[in-house]
């Protein structure tokens, strides 16, 4: 930041010691944020697990939502990752782009939305980068974890024959941006407000992403869109899949949706934000479903299997569904 501090508008180095480095408190390798880095050790028998994203304003986040919730995304999200690896949260570090003019109480209500989060996922801040930017409000956060030697879970390890299993619905986030957004004039409040909350602050499932060590043979989170994700095993495993449409699980309000229009279907399969897990599951294995659910306090819905081939095939009610664009795209 380049304005000086005055009494009442805290300066780059008051904002980080006054609203940041009380977020680094449990981490004792932070230094209180006073240094140049951050120290962490893995604790013994495991390794770490790394993962980043980024969210911009207008693209991942709208410029109307609440500080505390993006802040919120943006450490769940990451935690979506590490919980797709199989991994255990322990630290992040964050960088902040702050849009020039941006006020300290949003920046405070940014910080409240950690601090929240943080003591919820038993995670703490290592670090970071405080910039202005004359470009959109924007963020990136890198989490760490840590996961028992040889256990990790990775997009690759397919078989042919394994079962395909979602956690959690489907399709509601992608539904609450459009909910956001006014285009789902037609549903009820209630349904409203739980869409937008899912698009909000989706759930990491990292208490599921452990529980899959010995069991899953592929395992990633979904944030793309279901189909282009299912891909991303796919490819990974040099396997294609067959996705019954009729058996991907959905929220009562995804139900109403679709009950007014089917054609939101498509939305609920590509649109993305869904941050559940998609793993595959050896058929020897699908007993074991009911006390996994238990345990990681999560439906757990097969709804395909893996095949020799290339590709996802979505077929509805035994009808193949043609599907232009399975998921979000950058670029
Ligand atoms: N700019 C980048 N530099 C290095 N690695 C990247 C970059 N962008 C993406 N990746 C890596 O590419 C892989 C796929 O990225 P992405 O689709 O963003 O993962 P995810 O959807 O799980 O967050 C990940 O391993 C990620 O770490
Ligand atoms: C305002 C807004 N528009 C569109 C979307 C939809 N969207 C944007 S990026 C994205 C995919 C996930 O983001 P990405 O940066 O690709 O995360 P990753 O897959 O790397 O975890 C989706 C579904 C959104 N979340 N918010
Ligand atoms: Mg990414
Ligand atoms: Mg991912
Ligand atoms: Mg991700």
């Amino acid at each position: 930041m380049t304005q000086p501090p005055t009494e009442d508008r805290p300066g780059e180095f008051d904002i980080i010691r006054e609203i940041f480095a009380p977020l680094s408190e449990s981490q004792p390798g932070a230094f209180n944020l006073t240094d140049d880095a951050a120290i962490l050790k893995a604790p013994p028998g495991t390794e770490l697990v790394m993962t980043k994203d980024a969210m911009v304003s207008g693209v991942h986040f709208l410029a109307s939502d609440d500080p505390g919730h993006i802040a919120r995304k943006l450490l769940r999200v990451n935690l979506s990752d590490l919980a797709a690896m199989g991994a255990t949260p322990m630290g992040y570090l964050l960088a902040a782009f702050w849009e020039q003019g941006t006020s300290i109480d949003w920046i405070r209500g940014f910080a409240e939305g950690l601090k929240q989060d943080q003591q919820a996922f038993s995670i703490g801040l290592l670090g970071g980068d405080t910039v202005t930017t004359s470009g959109p409000q924007s963020f990136s956060l890198t989490a760490i974890g840590n996961i028992p030697d040889q256990k990790v879970l990775r997009r690759k390890g397919a078989r042919p024959g394994d079962l395909l299993v979602v956690s959690g619905n489907i399709g509601d986030g992608a539904l609450g941006l459009k909910a956001l957004r006014g285009e789902l004039e037609f549903l009820d409040p209630e349904d409203l407000s739980f869409l937008a909350d899912r698009y909000h602050l989706p759930q990491p499932r990292l208490t599921l992403g452990r529980a899959l060590h010995d069991i899953a043979s592929s395992c990633l989170d979904i944030s793309d869109g279901l189909m282009a994700d299912t891909g991303h095993i796919c490819e990974t495993s040099s396997l294609a899949a067959v996705l019954e449409v009729e058996n991907v699980p959905l929220s009562m309000a995804a139900k109403n949706v679709l009950a007014h229009d089917k054609a939101y279907l498509t939305s609920i399969l590509t649109g993305g934000d869904d941050y559940e897990l998609a793993f595959t599951l050896p058929a020897r294995f699908e007993s074991r479903l009911p006390d996994l659910s238990t345990q990681a306090q999560t439906k757990l819905t097969p709804i395909g299997r893996m095949e020799e081939g290339t590709g996802v095939r979505a077929i509805n009610n035994g009808v193949e569904m043609a599907v232009s664009t399975p998921g979000w795209r950058h670029f």
